[in-house]
């Protein structure tokens, strides 16, 4: 096989598998593999302003070689760009384009469009044809794959949302090289999540191989693909998420806290920012309960810190709301049952495992204990033994 040569992996759901396809050059051949999965389709590229004006014209010729003309929909950047507004704004340009259940939404984007456009695709005609070709690190190592659609809440994090798989992914690395620094950053923090949830040599390795992955050798195409294979694998095996798919979710529960929060402002906050802070948090947060050794957790945080990455509350530009109005945004956690929290926490490096019934008290402490504006001491560390565990977890 060349080194131009994409690696695939395939998403094994069935009559409804697809394939990933990861490698340079594939905004080109966007048109010729399109067509030999859903030949003769009209289609509507959804992208933002950023992606469009560096890439738009390259996967339009991509496109056209096999006589694909998209309906073009160019929105603003950003995660405030995932509300009912900008939902509207799509279903209404790819219905006024008369595209066919049949016919094909594309994706062009990183994870904000490729959650919105995968929405739109999943609720006009009650369903088309969706292609995702993502172009934010964050994209091709998660966001493309699995097929979790959506906009946020003023109440909470992608609360309105459909499950939509792709018919495909084409996740061309070479777009990555405009990418800017600090969106290539908060990808990582989703790559090491990988890491962190059950593949602990893989982690080893990024910790070792980073700044190539940075710079963008083998090692990054290398890294994206075992990512893509990890979520492969568990979304073929819990698709909509009644198990093991939680475990994606790990940093999440506090990191969407913190994205609502700050009121989906980029600016303070992105995504994998949030993430990376609630990975940091969840490996603290599992030490305190004593599940977890507190050395991993400096680990996560060093590593995080190492890459450039924010890795606690005070990292964030400005003010937060109070630990209680944190903790009323995690009560709105889709992961929630029966009023009950559940956390995605850890017993070390690739140990993560699902929590359930997680006590609100102990999460407030924790959260007050870690807040930048509220610091005060972990009230029952001290009675703890070490080895003894804090709470029973099912
Ligand atoms: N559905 C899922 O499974 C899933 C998984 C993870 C994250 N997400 C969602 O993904 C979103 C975050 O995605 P993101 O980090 O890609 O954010 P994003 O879509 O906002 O993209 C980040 C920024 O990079 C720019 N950009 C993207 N590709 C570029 C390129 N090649 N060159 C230059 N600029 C480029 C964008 O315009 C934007 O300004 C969040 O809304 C998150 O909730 C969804
Ligand atoms: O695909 C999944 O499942 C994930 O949890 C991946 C996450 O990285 C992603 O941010 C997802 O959108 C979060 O899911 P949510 O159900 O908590 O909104
Ligand atoms: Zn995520």
């Amino acid at each position: 096989m060349s080194a131009n040569e994409p690696v695939t992996v395939e998403v094994g759901l069935g009559d409804r598998a697809y394939d990933i396809l990861i490698g340079p050059g594939l905004l080109s051949r966007a048109g010729a593999e399109i067509s030999r999965r859903l030949p003769g389709t009209r289609a509507a590229v959804i992208t933002d302003a950023n992606v469009a004006a560096a890439h738009l014209e390259a996967l339009k010729d991509g496109l056209e070689k096999n006589d694909i003309q998209p309906a073009v929909i160019t929105l603003p950047p950003g995660e405030k760009t995932k509300s009912f507004a900008h939902l509207e704004e799509v279903v209404d340009g790819v219905l006024a384009a008369r595209l066919e259940r049949g016919d094909i939404v594309i994706a062009f984007g990183g994870g904000v469009i490729g959650d919105l456009a995968g929405f739109a695709a999943g609720i006009v005609r009650r369903g088309m044809n969706f292609v995702q070709i993502p172009t934010s690190l964050l994209a091709q190592v998660d966001s493309s794959v699995g097929g979790k659609t959506g906009i946020n809440s003023a109440r909470g994090k992608n609360l309105v949302g459909v499950f939509h798989q792709p018919k495909l992914v084409l996740a061309d690395t070479e777009v990555l090289d405009t990418l800017p620094i600090r969106e290539f950053r908060a990808g990582y923090a989703e790559l090491a999540k990988y890491g962190l949830i059950d593949r602990p040599a893989f982690f080893a390795w990024l910790e070792e191989n980073w700044t190539q992955v940075f710079a963008g050798g083998p090692e990054r195409a290398q890294a994206i693909a075992e990512a893509c294979r990890a979520k492969a694998d568990v979304v073929a095996r819990d698709e909509f998420e009644t198990g093991d798919r939680a475990l994606l979710n790990l940093g999440h529960t506090f990191g969407h806290a913190l994205e609502a929060a700050t009121q989906y402002d980029g600016t303070r906050l992105v995504h994998g920012e949030g993430v990376a802070i609630g990975m940091a948090l969840a490996h603290r947060f599992s030490s305190r309960l004593n599940l977890a050794s507190p050395d991993d957790a400096a680990r996560v945080e060093a590593h995080l810190r190492a890459v450039g990455l924010p890795w606690r509350m005070a990292d964030i530009p400005g003010d937060l709301p109070d630990a209680e109005a944190l903790l009323s945004f995690i009560a709105q956690d889709k992961k929630v049952s029966r009023g009950a929290l559940t956390f995605i926490l850890t017993r070390g490096i690739g140990q993560a495992f699902i929590a359930k019934d997680v006590p609100a008290s102990e999460v407030l402490s924790f959260l007050k204990e870690m807040h930048p504006g509220q610091q005060q001491s972990w009230p029952s560390q001290q009675k703890m033994r070490p080895g003894q565990q804090k709470m029973p977890l099912r």
